[in-house]
């Protein structure tokens, strides 16, 4: 019997190099905005302790946003929340949430309502998986993944839409998920889930357009962020060549396309999916997990 090939990252090995933009980063990169795009705007963004929702959350306050984060580990909520406060003067909201608890995503969406009095844009940002051949999945692993980025992001949207509803304003959600239009070898639990939020996101800009809610998707190619740490060197080394440009985006880039979609310059785009994977949705492949023989030139055919 084959053993499933498995890597699963110590977080804290101190021997690996610290990835994605710094604090000092996040405060005074340049952004194309102007000050005020946001003002006046609340933005509730999950997973915003790291990566792009930490950058989108930088941003959004320096355009002049109300902002409030969640995630699992109060200490990268907290560090946000500190960090920003030191370099922005304001103060944003945090709540630790899971969003895989539906019971706690209508705690959350309640307490930023209440504190902001509403909320403008939902970012669905918080996600994740870890890389593994799809056929040694445990049955463990594959709910774990389809209930944080399908489930939970789809507590997210019902629970902001109730509410938006209930109080008749309009409302915002941009979804990030994945580029997944060609799949993604060894992230098959990934791409099943983000395939599904991007088609529950086509179908509700229809469905609630009603209630004024629209609903956008942004897929990241690879996003040099803290959480490449999920992936072995080796894999990580080879992830700047899956796209023709060879190149590597920042949570900059993708936190400029959230601010973009929560301003006013996107009243009239709804149901739309934006790649942002410098043309890897047209050619190049990472294999996180190592490539089989079969795909190497003169491999078996
Ligand atoms: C997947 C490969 C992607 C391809 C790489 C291409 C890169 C460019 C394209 C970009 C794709 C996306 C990249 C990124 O998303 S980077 C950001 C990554 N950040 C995160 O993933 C953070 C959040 N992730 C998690 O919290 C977890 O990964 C998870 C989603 C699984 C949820 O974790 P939870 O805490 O609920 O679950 P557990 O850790 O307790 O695990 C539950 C079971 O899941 C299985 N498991 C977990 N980790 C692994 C592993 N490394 N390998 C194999 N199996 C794993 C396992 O069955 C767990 O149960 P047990 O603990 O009982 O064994
Ligand atoms: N980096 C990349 O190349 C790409 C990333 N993505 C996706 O973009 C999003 C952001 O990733 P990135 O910034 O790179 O990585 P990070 O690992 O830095 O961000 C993921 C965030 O999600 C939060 N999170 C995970 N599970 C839960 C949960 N159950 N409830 C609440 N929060 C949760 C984490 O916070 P905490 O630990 O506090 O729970 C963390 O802040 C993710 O969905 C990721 O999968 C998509 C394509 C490419």
């Amino acid at each position: 019997m084959t053993a499933p090939k498995i890597f699963r990252p110590d977080l804290n090995d101190p021997t690996r190099p610290k990835r994605g933009l710094t604090e000092q980063d996040l405060a005074e990169k340049a952004t194309v905005y102007r000050p005020d795009l946001l003002d006046g705007q609340t933005l509730l963004i999950t997973g915003g302790g790291s990566g792009m929702g930490k950058a989108a959350a930088f941003l959004a306050v320096r355009l002049g946003a109300n902002v409030a984060i969640c995630g699992r580990d109060v200490e990268k909520l907290e560090r946000t929340r500190d960090v920003i406060a030191k370099e922005t003067g304001k103060e944003i909201f945090i709540q630790t949430t899971t969003i895989r608890d539906p019971e706690a995503v209508e705690e959350l969406i309640g307490s930023v309502h209440d504190k902001f009095g509403g909320i403008n844009t939902v970012v669905n940002n918080a996600g994740g998986q870890f890389p593994q051949d799809a056929i040694d999945f445990t049955r463990k692993g594959w709910l774990a993944v389809i209930d944080t980025n399908l489930n939970g992001t789809w507590w997210m949207m019902q629970e902001a839409a109730k509410r938006w509803r209930t109080d008749g304003k309009p409302g915002n959600i941009i979804n990030i998920v994945a580029n997944v239009e060609r799949g993604m070898p060894q992230a098959a639990h990934t791409c099943a889930a983000r395939a599904g939020v991007i088609y529950l996101s086509k179908t509700l800009a229809t469905e609630w357009a009603p209630f004024n809610i629209r609903i956008n998707c942004i897929g990241p190619g690879v996003i040099e962020t803290e959480g490449f740490a999920m992936y072995p060197e080796e894999a990580l080394a080879r992830f700047h060549q899956a796209n023709p440009m060879k190149m590597r985006g920042d949570a900059w880039d993708v936190a400029e396309a959230i601010a973009y979609f929560a301003s006013p310059a996107a009243r009239f785009i709804n149901g739309d999916l934006m790649i942002l994977d410098g043309g890897q949705a047209q050619w190049g492949v990472i294999w996180p997990g190592g490539m089989p023989d079969y795909f190497n030139e003169g491999g078996a055919a």
